[in-house]
C-alpha cells in the first residue's frame, strides 16, 4: 500500500500516550478520454496496488476546454497531492515504484524500460496506420503492418517472454508485464488483429496478469469500451 508525504500530527489529549501520527494516502484523479488507450496501464497499476482512484473520463467535445489546463495539452494526466503528472509511461514508472513492480537493480530496470519503449514504438507504428484517413493510403499500409512490422515485433517480444518464464523482463512479474497486457486491447483494436495469437508465452502472461487480484476486479468493473 502507498504511503504519502502528507502527515497529520495530532496531539494526544489523554495525557498518557505520545503524539499520534496519521499517514494519509493521496487521492488520485486520472483524467483521460472515455477509452482504455494509453491510460489503461495506469488504471491497471493503480488497481494492482489496490489504490483507489477517480477514473475521470471526459467526453471528446469537452476536450478543447480541458486541453489548456493540462501541462502539455495532452492526456492522460494523473492528479494527486498538488501534483499534475503527465506522460503515461512516466506515470506508470512512478506507480510501479509505489506498488513495488520495479526491477531489483539498475540492469533489471534498464531491461524493463527497453521493452516498455519497444511496446511504445510498436504502438506508434500501429497508430500511423490506424489514423490514416485516406482509404487508399491506409490499404497500402495494411499489408506491411500486418505481415512485416507486427510479426517482426511480436516474434521478438514472444522470444523475450519465453526466455523470461512468461514475463517481459527480469524473469518475474514487473510493470512491463502489466503495461503490455493493459495495452493489448487497444493495440488489437487499432491494428485489427490479435497481436498475441501466435505467442503462447505472452498468452500465459496475459492470463497471469488478468488474474492478479486488483486487476481482475478492475477488469470486471471497468466501463466496456473497444479501444
Ligand atoms: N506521450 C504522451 C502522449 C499523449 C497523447 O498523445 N495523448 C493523446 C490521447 S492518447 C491526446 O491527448 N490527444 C489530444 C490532443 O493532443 O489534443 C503520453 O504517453 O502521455
Amino acid at each position: 500500500m502507498v504511503t504519502f508525504h502528507l502527515r497529520l500530527f495530532i496531539a494526544d489529549t489523554s495525557g498518557f500516550g505520545p503524539i499520534s501520527v496519521l499517514t494519509m494516502a493521496p487521492v488520485y484523479k486520472l483524467m483521460y478520454f472515455p477509452v482504455k488507450g494509453i491510460a489503461e496501464p495506469i488504471r491497471f497499476l493503480l488497481s494492482y496496488g489496490n489504490i483507489e482512484f477517480e477514473d475521470h473520463r471526459f467526453e471528446r467535445e469537452n476536450w478543447p476546454q480541458i486541453k489548456p489546463t493540462t501541462p502539455f495539452g495532452q492526456a492522460p494526466v494523473l492528479e494527486f497531492g498538488g501534483v499534475k503528472a503527465y506522460q503515461s509511461i512516466a506515470i506508470c514508472r512512478y506507480l510501479a515504484k509505489q506498488v513495488k513492480l520495479m526491477g531489483a537493480n539498475d540492469i533489471e530496470d534498464l531491461e524493463i524500460d527497453a521493452i516498455i519503449d519497444t511496446i511504445a514504438d510498436l504502438r506508434t507504428k500501429i497508430a500511423v496506420y490506424y489514423k490514416e484517413t485516406d482509404p487508399t493510403i491506409k490499404e497500402t499500409r495494411k499489408k506491411p503492418l500486418l505481415e512485416e512490422t507486427i510479426p517482426y515485433y511480436m516474434e521478438r517480444i514472444e522470444a523475450i517472454a519465453k526466455k523470461n518464464n512468461c514475463h517481459l523482463a527480469a524473469g518475474k512479474l514487473t510493470w512491463a508485464d502489466v503495461y503490455f497486457v493493459a495495452s493489448l486491447d487497444a493495440l488489437n483494436f487499432l491494428s485489427g488483429t490479435n497481436l498475441i495469437a501466435d505467442c503462447p508465452s505472452l498468452q500465459v502472461m496475459q492470463d497471469n496478469v488478468l488474474n492478479l487480484p486488483g486487476i481482475k476486479e478492475w477488469v470486471a468493473k471497468r466501463p466496456v469500451t473497444d479501444v
